[in-house]
């Protein structure tokens, strides 16, 4: 935790949408006037794509499994290593998985290869993370402690792998077989080290379709913001004022004390209306509670 260099880090599982949900952080970031260094969790994958094929393989000769999820394929001592060494200086060195030919071709490199470690611009404001792991704990490895304010990113899990099928497929190259499989392989890590983050968050959004994703892996395309709604769940946060969100958000209703459903449609809007002040507040007390 930090006063001088906070921490932001809003985690979900492949394809919940941490990376769109990116572009409303920028935007209040861009707002507030504050300057963020932005890192994706996918820097801390220990493969590149062909290494992690063979672990893969490896791992199903031995009876294993091996997932993106997990610690096997991820760094979580470096993760944290790096979210303390910001927390303390402001500094931190970070690198980013190229999953597409879109990515790759101006670094001249190819899908599923990490560019160089470089060091973060000096002189940010925050850190703002989004991927796997912002939450995650295994054994003495805490990242969830380094990190002050915790946003999940959450859609029911029929609509997250509707969202990673279509986005897998349509941008990532992949099968559809090969993304089915890797959602199998995936599973026990999913339990152990993806869901447990999201008991861990200050706050849960949670996209709920209302259009019939019973057979997620037939999905053709994703249900639209104005076919879901949006849960958001509060933990450990003092004084939100919900009757002013209510008055805000058409629509809005309470399902429970410190839960507010909004129409998805109006999702930004209300991302902007609750995370501003809370933003704003770590800006100014280094903490949001
Ligand atoms: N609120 C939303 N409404 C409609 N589509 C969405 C929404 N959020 C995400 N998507 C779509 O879902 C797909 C996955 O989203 P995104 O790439 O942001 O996921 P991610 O969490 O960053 O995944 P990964 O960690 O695997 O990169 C994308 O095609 C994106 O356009
Ligand atoms: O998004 C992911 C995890 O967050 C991907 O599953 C992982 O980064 C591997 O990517 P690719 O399938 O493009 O090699």
């Amino acid at each position: 935790m930090s006063a001088t260099h906070p921490i932001i880090a809003i985690t979900g599982s492949s394809g919940a949408g941490t990376s769109t949900t990116t572009l409303a952080f920028a935007q209040i970031f861009r707002q507030l006037g504050i300057k963020a260094a932005f890192v994706e969790g996918d820097s801390f994958h220990r493969y590149t794509r062909p290494e992690m094929d063979v672990a893969i393989r490896k791992a199903r000769e031995q009876g294993r499994h091996i997932s993106y999820f997990g610690p096997e394929a991820n760094d979580f001592e470096q993760l944290a290593g790096f979210m303390q060494e910001y927390g303390e200086t402001g500094t931190g060195k970070f690198r980013r998985y190229l999953h597409t030919f879109d990515e790759a071709v101006p670094y001249n490199q190819m899908p599923g290869t990490f560019t160089p470690w470089q060091e973060l611009e000096d002189n940010t404001d925050l850190l703002f993370y989004e991927g796997l792991h912002g939450a995650v704990k295994n054994g003495e490895t805490d990242v969830s402690k380094h990190i002050d304010f915790l946003i999940g990113m959450v859609p029911i899990v029929n609509l997250e792998w509707i969202q990673k099928l279509v986005r897998d497929t349509s941008e990532r190259g992949h099968s559809r077989e090969a993304v089915s499989d890797s959602i199998v392989r995936s599973m026990d890590d999913y339990i152990n080290f993806i869901t447990p983050q999201f008991s861990r968050t200050h706050i849960n959004f949670q996209r709920v379709p209302l259009v019939d994703t019973s057979n997620p892996f037939s999905a053709k395309n994703i249900p639209s913001l104005d076919e879901s709604l949006l849960v958001i769940r509060f933990r450990g946060i003092k004084n939100m004022d919900f009757p002013y969100l209510l008055s805000m958000i058409d629509g809005a209703f309470m399902s429970r004390m410190n839960t507010i459903v909004v129409p998805g449609g109006k999702m930004g809007f209300a991302m902007e209306l609750i995370l501003t002040p809370l933003i704003r507040q770590l800006m100014a007390t280094g903490k949001i509670a």
